[in-house]
């Protein structure tokens, strides 16, 4: 069975609180993009085996997708197991939920394959196990997060608006970014209230104006390159830029698509991985 495992972008980024446990308590918009990877799930007599198109990513029970296995044949007690080949385009640790998406393509495959019938709740209650963006990643399209990411509120589609992403070479650990955030020195948080309605009118001027993430501080101020490619992305015709979750990569949003090909061009020689995609 094969898969197509979709990126994500944060349009917004809001910590609202901090649970016991150390995990953050997040207000998010996410937005499915149509950069995927392929993830195909055969049965197999028993065991896991993984490969990947890129070769520095594990393909072993540090891997997302090994993980979401392992996970499905302890819970849903499978007897048997599953061989998973992944051509990753997501780039990695790249603030794109490209791990999560992955899982989330491994667990809705194993319950095709094995026929296990569990709902979408059942499968985001099972994701969560894997990662915070999992459940997310399940439902995918346009989507208000919530909790630590796993209260998943479906919104009005999004789709369409052409998007540039630029990751520079260096991966940033989303552990890291969140142990660098302060949520007592916010001054002011996200409006994600007025982006939903701008979104839902589709007056992209007022969803650029914003858009905002909180761990943009955080990431911008560790990699100060960051903050050169969001004016470059506006001084090429971006209306919109932020950055994704926890980071490097940082994206534009353009209401002209040959604006977008033409910045493409800019950037495409410039830094390690830039990725012209759209919404979806
Ligand atoms: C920042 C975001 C925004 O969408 O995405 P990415 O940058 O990963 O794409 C997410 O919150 C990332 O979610 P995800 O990547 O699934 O996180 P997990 O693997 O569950 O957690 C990695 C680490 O991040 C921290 N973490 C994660 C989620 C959260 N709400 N609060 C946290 O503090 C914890 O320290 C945790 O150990
Ligand atoms: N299936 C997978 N795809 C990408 N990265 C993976 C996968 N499994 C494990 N990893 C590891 O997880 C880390 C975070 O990767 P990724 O999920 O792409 O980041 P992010 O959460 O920022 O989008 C990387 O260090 C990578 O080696």
């Amino acid at each position: 069975m094969r898969i197509e495992a979709h990126a994500k972008i944060n349009l917004s980024l809001d910590i609202v609180g901090k649970r016991e446990d150390g995990y953050h308590l997040l207000e998010m918009v996410m937005q499915e993009i149509e950069l995927h990877d392929i993830v195909e799930i055969e049965k197999a007599d028993k065991g896991i085996t993984l490969s990947c198109s890129k070769e520095y990513i594990p393909c072993n029970a540090k891997n997302t997708a090994y993980k979401a296995a392992e996970m499905m044949i302890e819970r849903c007690g499978i007897d048997g197991g599953v061989r998973i080949s992944i051509e990753k385009n997501i780039p990695v640790a790249a603030g794109l939920a490209g791990g999560s998406t992955d899982a989330a393509a491994v667990i809705k495959g194993m319950n095709e394959v094995y026929e296990l019938g569990l709902s979408l709740e059942e499968m985001m209650d099972l994701g969560l196990r894997v990662g915070a963006d999992v459940p997310y990643c399940l439902v995918g399209g346009t989507a208000l997060c919530s909790g630590i990411g796993e209260i998943v509120k479906p919104l009005k589609p999004f789709s369409g608006v052409d998007v540039l992403l630029v990751k520079p070479a260096f991966g940033v650990s989303t552990k890291d970014a969140y142990m660098g955030f302060e949520l007592d020195k916010v001054k002011r948080h996200v409006s994600t209230r007025r982006l939903i309605a701008a979104m839902d009118i589709r007056n992209l001027d007022l969803v650029a104006y914003n858009m905002r993430n909180l761990l943009e501080n955080v990431t911008l101020r560790k990699h100060p390159i960051l903050k050169t490619i969001k004016e470059s992305l506006s001084e090429h015709g971006a209306i919109g830029t932020l950055m994704s979750g926890s980071g490097p990569t940082v994206y534009g949003i353009f209401s002209s698509s040959e604006d977008a090909r033409k910045a493409e061009g800019f950037f495409r020689d410039k830094y390690r991985e830039v990725i012209l995609t759209r919404t979806r």
